[in-house]
């Protein structure tokens, strides 16, 4: 697909929360384009308020939030909608459309005010849900469709955004585990198209499957690594998540494998 901007987000110092009042303090993070970032924290600790922020839903507390070079509160909606593409938990489409009238509402961003979407829109729309390989869900209502097939529907529309930044917010959590493996497959794919993608996930594997940068939220603050295996180790895993993980290396097929979690039961 035709991702052609480039981005890169800024956060220097940064607090975030609500009414004043901080969820996560003295933040300072960078990604670029082409950067896959995995955000791991228990519940609770602000991965979605930080997406929140991004999107410009919630102000900054204090701090610097830079979208290429310029303050993010600068952003007219529109224009943060062209650069930055968001799938969200939960999804709610208020009336019956169709999944493709869904994905097709994705070129909205990059319309005039009053115009409709043309040819090219339709057709960077079919593509999207090729690529999800959801085509043959194009007719169906959305209200008709399951939670999973509603998550690959999303997922396409934020895809036909064509924003060079995805935002995706625990994007395998409703889906069977063969879409579980697509959608990582499909980031993977991503980042070849020089796409950034910021990802929350309950799944540290995630952060392995994609050799990731990784974020890691714990008690209000927010540590960085451009390799995930540098941070997302047992004793990371225990503190967040207050349980026993054993790491292992897992060669593929005589290939360098790729590190796999375990977690350790009673
Ligand atoms: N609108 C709000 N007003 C006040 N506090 C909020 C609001 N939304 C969330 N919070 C609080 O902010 C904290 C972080 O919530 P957030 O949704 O960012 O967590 P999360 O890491 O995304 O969690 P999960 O993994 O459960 O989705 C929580 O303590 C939550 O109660």
């Amino acid at each position: 697909m035709g991702f052609k901007k480039r981005v890169t987000l800024d956060i220097t110092h940064a607090d975030f929360g609500y009414q004043g009042r901080a969820v996560l303090r003295d933040v300072t993070f960078r990604m670029d384009s082409g950067d896959i970032v995995c955000v791991l924290g228990a519940n609770g600790a602000g991965k979605t308020t930080l997406f929140k922020t991004l999107l410009g839903f919630i102000r900054p507390i204090s701090g610097a939030l830079m979208l290429n070079g310029i303050e993010l509160s600068q952003y007219k909606p529109r224009e943060l909608a062209r650069l930055i593409a968001y799938v969200p938990q939960a999804h709610h489409v208020p009336f019956s459309y169709t999944a493709g009238d869904v994905v097709l509402f994705g070129r909205a961003v990059h319309l005039g005010l009053f115009a409709s979407p043309g040819k090219n829109d339709r057709i960077i729309a079919s593509r999207s849900l090729e690529l999800m390989e959801i085509s043959h869900l194009a007719d169906k209502p959305f209200t008709e469709l399951s939670g999973g097939e509603r998550q690959m529907v999303i997922i396409s529309r934020a895809l036909a955004q064509e924003a060079p930044l995805l935002i995706l917010d625990e994007p395998t959590s409703n889906l069977d585990y063969g879409n579980q493996i697509r959608v990582i497959s499909k980031i993977k794919e991503l980042q070849k198209a020089e796409t950034g993608v910021l990802m929350a996930t309950h799944m540290p594997d995630h952060a392995f499957m994609l050799a990731s940068k990784a974020v890691i939220m714990h008690k209000g603050s927010l540590s960085f690594s451009d390799v995930s295996e540098t941070i997302v180790t047992p004793e990371v895993l225990k503190q967040l998540y207050g349980v026993d993980v054993r790491i292992f290396d897992t060669p593929f097929d005589g290939h360098a494998g790729r590190k796999v979690c375990a977690p350790v039961l009673d």
